[in-house]
């Protein structure tokens, strides 16, 4: 079977982990696990959610890209790649939108961008709140350069890239199967 990588973009908040879970449970499409040097959230498990490192074993990993985020480093390894193709050919990665322009560049003829957004960029920090994220860390994420930018698709995977408002989740639903058939038809 021909790897496929759906790379899961958009600002924070916006939905992308969510999505993911979706696709795992409703169409078995594996996820990969990334790296992070950003302290675990309370319900956060080391190896399923995250790789959570230290900035000295994180430079020790065979990184395809990596990024700083709102202060902390993130990057996604060759081997988690591999790990989840391991499980299906279609797996899907979370990154931010300079992860996503890299994934193009490195793998063009395997990725494909999903790009998530919502109507108003307020439900955003509302759902950064329920989901119990540190008031200092939702602080600091909100005010940084990196929330700014992936409020908008770079025009860079503006031809590439299938863009989907995840404002109410049973349309979301809908749209995710629509997608998905795209890929096994
Ligand atoms: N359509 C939706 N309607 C309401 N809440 C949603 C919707 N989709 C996701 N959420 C909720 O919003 C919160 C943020 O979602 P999620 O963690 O998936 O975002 P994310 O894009 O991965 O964020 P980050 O980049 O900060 O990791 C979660 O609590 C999730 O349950
Ligand atoms: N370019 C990459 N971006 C990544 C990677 N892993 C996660 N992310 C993105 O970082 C931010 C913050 O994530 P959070 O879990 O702290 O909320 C978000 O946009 C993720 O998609 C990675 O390996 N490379």
């Amino acid at each position: 079977m021909v790897k496929q990588l759906l790379v899961i973009t958009g600002a924070t908040g916006s939905g992308k982990t969510t999505v993911s879970h979706y696709l795992k449970t409703a169409f078995q499409i594996p996820q990969v696990v990334t790296h992070t040097t950003r302290p675990r959230r309370h319900n956060e498990v080391d190896g399923v959610d995250y790789y959570f490192e230290t900035p000295t074993t994180l430079a020790q990993k065979h990184l395809i890209e990596s990024v700083t985020y709102s202060g902390y480093q993130y990057g996604s390894s060759y081997e988690a790649l591999d790990l989840a193709w391991q499980k299906a050919p279609l797996i899907s990665l979370v990154v931010d939108t300079q992860g996503a322009q890299t994934y193009l560049e490195v793998f063009p003829k395997i990725v494909s961008v999903l790009f998530l957004t919502v109507s108003e960029s307020q439900s955003l920090i509302t759902r950064l709140e329920k989901r119990k994220d540190r008031p200092e860390a939702i602080q600091k994420r909100i005010t940084s350069a990196e929330f700014k930018r992936d409020l908008i698709l770079p025009p860079t995977l503006n031809q590439q890239a299938t863009v989907l408002r995840n404002d109410d989740w049973e349309s979301t639903k809908q749209a995710l199967a629509a997608l998905i058939a795209t890929f096994r038809n």
